[in-house]
């Protein structure tokens, strides 16, 4: 085995691609005994790669089975010993059984509530691995959680600093960060999903509200990002776009806004800009559109065909990876100048561009199963009677809450926020109720900055950067009051979160002791602060008391970022349902009447965690509507991936890691284990394969080269060999 230590210092350049070998040999009864095995024999390097070379690890030995449920058999029921399971199932056409390290698994799995994508049995006892001089890592969780990943170095691909300011590399702009991780854990069908991004997928992915799209979403910008990609994640509107730290799909493909009289015209016009902004799409790698059903399918076409056009390449959008997100029982696409538009899954290029379509169920917002019920029933825009039971009551109780309010004016307690369908209600209320309440105004001004990235501080530029912070739910100006409803607009604590509700207790002066933290911590500028002279201090409706500090957005675009510095508070006594987009909230009065778009109701209604909170407060059965064609396409979609989910029990799964290798000598000892073993594969199913080489391309395309060695491994057998959900 030949190894250059001279080459394992050096960073994988973008879209670098190299070739190695993977040697097959038989089956490695090494393997079984749990022991490192080195298959490469002879990686061939390129100056710039620092891959060394692929081990296959041996995972952790699962425990033996100490109940076995059979499911179909001669007898069903729960044993205790293989022999008894054996017996029942052995020759029986059909049989469906399991082990189970515990008898609560084993009775899940009887009566059909087990759920899990992996067959413990189906694991191989071996994972290939890649040799790296630099660190691993963590690209976040993936099914199944104990197997390890494969990740690349992110070196050299850093754009941003620490503090997430942008920083040219010569005269190129790279991409931008993803946003900080939560730290939740992934389910896994969002991690099936996951895993299928990782592998290089075009993908679509939907669920109903609440199912943990946008929280995905992130999670697979952030794994993108540590693979090294330039991601572009975007959406259809402005605040979409915010809502997961993106920027407007329009914004980044360069097509703008068109105002020209005809359709035609409109697109002419924006293919022309898009072609005027050929360096944001030869700079992109991965696109991510959230929020996907309010793209028309003329958009998408367009954008596609530019793809190809700009890219110079025929493969569906010109070979960039594409991840498509949303409910198309949602908020569907906004009229073109009046003219009706079609959905992107009925355009032309949707079944070219979108490989797999998946469906995530778990509903993570609400717990209550007739709650989520109902809500499901509003999606597919049925009123079934029990639904309409539900709706009346939410209206009687509205009815006598409103009366109990009134009675209860001044007693300080917090009111719903009302969902309105247009802004001048929302407006009008905020107004209404903040006049209403005695006390000073005060006023909080915020600071707007604009950076280009090209070093050009001309006003017209400034002006327009700017521009992009429009769509911040955080306003310019916020006027406040001791005893003003208002709900936060960002995380700043486990418990307090964006969409948390509260009311003004107070104002505090900006001491010197908080300017100092302020600026030092939080990056605010010394101007905020002689703008503003005090912080308000929110009592939350779900207990705790926390003074409301300033903090710095940033919105970025191809040619710079812009950045307000303003306290994330907002007057929350009422909200568009357009605004609400994305929130979760605990108490809201929902006004269905003015009701005037598909899906605008189901996705107001959906805004609450529990039916406790939600109010109704004028209802009628038209205001609930579903679009047909969407119901169709979502049936045709459920038909597919049945048909993929039986495919994939033939499947076997394995997950390749990059592991460190700080030293020279750390590497020798690999290679000297190497000399002592016969290369192998993992397991029985690639066994009886004959010695070969094999030529695997670009571990910049993170999962694609595994993908590939497995594909070729599975030919001319019976079992496939793959990764999950390709
Ligand atoms: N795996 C998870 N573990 C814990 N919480 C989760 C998980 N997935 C989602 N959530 C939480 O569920 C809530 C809803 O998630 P999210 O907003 O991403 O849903 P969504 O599908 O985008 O909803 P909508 O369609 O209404 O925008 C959020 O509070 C999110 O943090």
């Amino acid at each position: 085995m030949v190894i250059d230590p001279n080459t394992t210092g050096q960073y994988l350049e973008e879209r670098a691609s190299y070739d190695f070998y993977v040697p097959i040999g038989e089956d490695n009864p090494t393997l079984r005994r749990n022991t490192r095995v080195v298959t490469s024999e002879k990686p061939t390097t390129t100056p710039d790669l620092k891959v060394l070379s692929i081990v296959f690890h041996p995972m952790k030995r699962r425990t033996k089975p100490k109940y076995y449920a059979v499911r179909v058999g001669r007898t069903t029921g729960i044993y205790t010993t293989w022999a008894e399971c054996e017996a029942q199932v052995k020759g029986f056409r059909g049989n469906e059984y399991q082990g189970f390290s515990s008898k609560e698994l084993a009775q899940q799995y009887m009566s059909g509530t087990f759920t899990t994508s992996v067959s413990p049995q189906k694991l191989p006892t071996a994972l290939p691995i890649i040799i790296t001089k630099d660190p691993v890592f963590d690209v976040g969780p993936i099914i199944p959680a104990d197997v390890p990943l494969f990740a690349i170095d992110k070196k050299g691909f850093d754009d941003f600093d620490a503090e997430g300011k942008a920083y040219r590399r010569g005269r190129k702009i790279m991409r931008r960060p993803a946003p900080p991780d939560d730290g939740l854990p992934m389910s896994d069908e969002q991690a099936e999903i996951y895993a299928a991004v990782m592998s290089g997928n075009n993908l679509f992915f939907t669920g109903s509200a609440g199912t943990g799209k946008s929280f995905l979403l992130k999670k697979i910008w952030a794994g993108l990002d540590k693979l090294g990609k330039k991601v572009a994640m975007t959406a259809p509107t402005g605040i979409a776009a915010v809502n997961v730290g993106g920027i407007t799909l329009h914004k980044w493909s360069g097509v703008g806004v068109s105002t020209a009289i005809t359709r035609e015209l409109r697109e002419e016009e924006m293919r022309n800009r898009a072609w005027g902004n050929q360096a944001t799409w030869k700079d992109t790698e991965v696109l991510i559109v959230d929020e996907v059903s309010m793209v028309s399918g003329e958009l998408f076409d367009l954008l596609e065909d530019v793809a190809r056009g700009i890219l110079d390449n025929d493969r569906p959008f010109g070979g960039m990876q594409v991840i498509c997100c949303g409910d198309f029982l949602q908020l569907p696409p906004v009229p073109d100048r009046g003219e009706t538009v079609s959905f992107c899954f009925e355009s032309e290029s949707w079944k070219r561009v979108i490989g797999l379509s998946r469906e995530l169920k778990t509903i993570h917002r609400q717990a209550d199963p007739i709650f989520a019920n109902m809500l499901n029933d509003i999606r597919l825009g049925n009123v079934s009677p029990s639904t309409s039971d539900i709706l009346m009551d939410l209206q009687r109780k509205h009815v006598q809450r409103k009366s109990q309010r009134e009675a209860e004016k001044d007693s300080g307690a917090i009111l719903p926020t009302t969902l309105y369908s247009k802004n001048v209600d929302v407006d009008r209320v905020n107004n209404e109720q903040l006049s209403d309440l005695p006390g000073a105004t005060v006023t909080f001004r915020s600071e707007d900055n604009a950076y280009p990235f090209d070093g050009v501080f001309d006003s017209r530029t400034l002006e327009n950067l700017k521009q992009l912070l429009n769509p911040l739910t955080i306003n310019e100006e916020i006027h406040l009051k001791v005893g003003a409803q208002v709900m936060l607009l960002s995380n700043i604590s486990d418990e307090h979160i964006n969409g948390s509700r509260g009311i003004i207790t107070s104002f505090e002066k900006i001491n010197q002791e908080v300017m100092k933290d302020l600026i030092e911590k939080k990056g605010v500028s010394q101007r905020w602060l002689e703008m503003n002279t005090d912080l308000p201090v929110i009592q939350f409706n779900d207990g705790g008391s926390m003074k409301i500090v300033p903090e710095v957005r940033q919105v970025a675009s191809i040619h710079g970022c812009a950045t307000r510095c303003q306290i994330p508070v907002r007057l929350a006594w009422s909200l568009t349902v357009h605004k609400a987009q994305g929130l979760t909230l605990d108490q809201a009065v929902v006004s269905l009447s003015s009701v005037f778009e598909q899906g605008q109701a189901y996705v107001a209604l959906s805004r609450l965690r529990s039916l406790d909170g939600l109010e109704v407060s004028d209802w009628t059965p038209q205001c609930i509507r579903a679009n047909q064609r969407v119901i169709e396409f979502y049936e045709r979609m459920a038909e597919d991936t049945k048909t993929w989910e039986e495919e994939r029990e033939n499947w076997m799964y394995v997950r390749p890691v990059a592991l460190p290798v700080s030293n020279k000598e750390e590497t020798r000892e690999v290679h000297h284990e190497t000399k002592q073993v016969t290369p192998s594969v993992h397991g029985p199913a690639v066994s009886s394969e004959k010695k070969r080489k094999m030529e695997v391309q670009s571990s910049s395309e993170g999962w694609s080269w595994p993908f590939r060695v497995m594909q070729r491994l599975s030919r001319g057998r019976k079992k496939k060999i793959g990764f999950l959900c390709l």
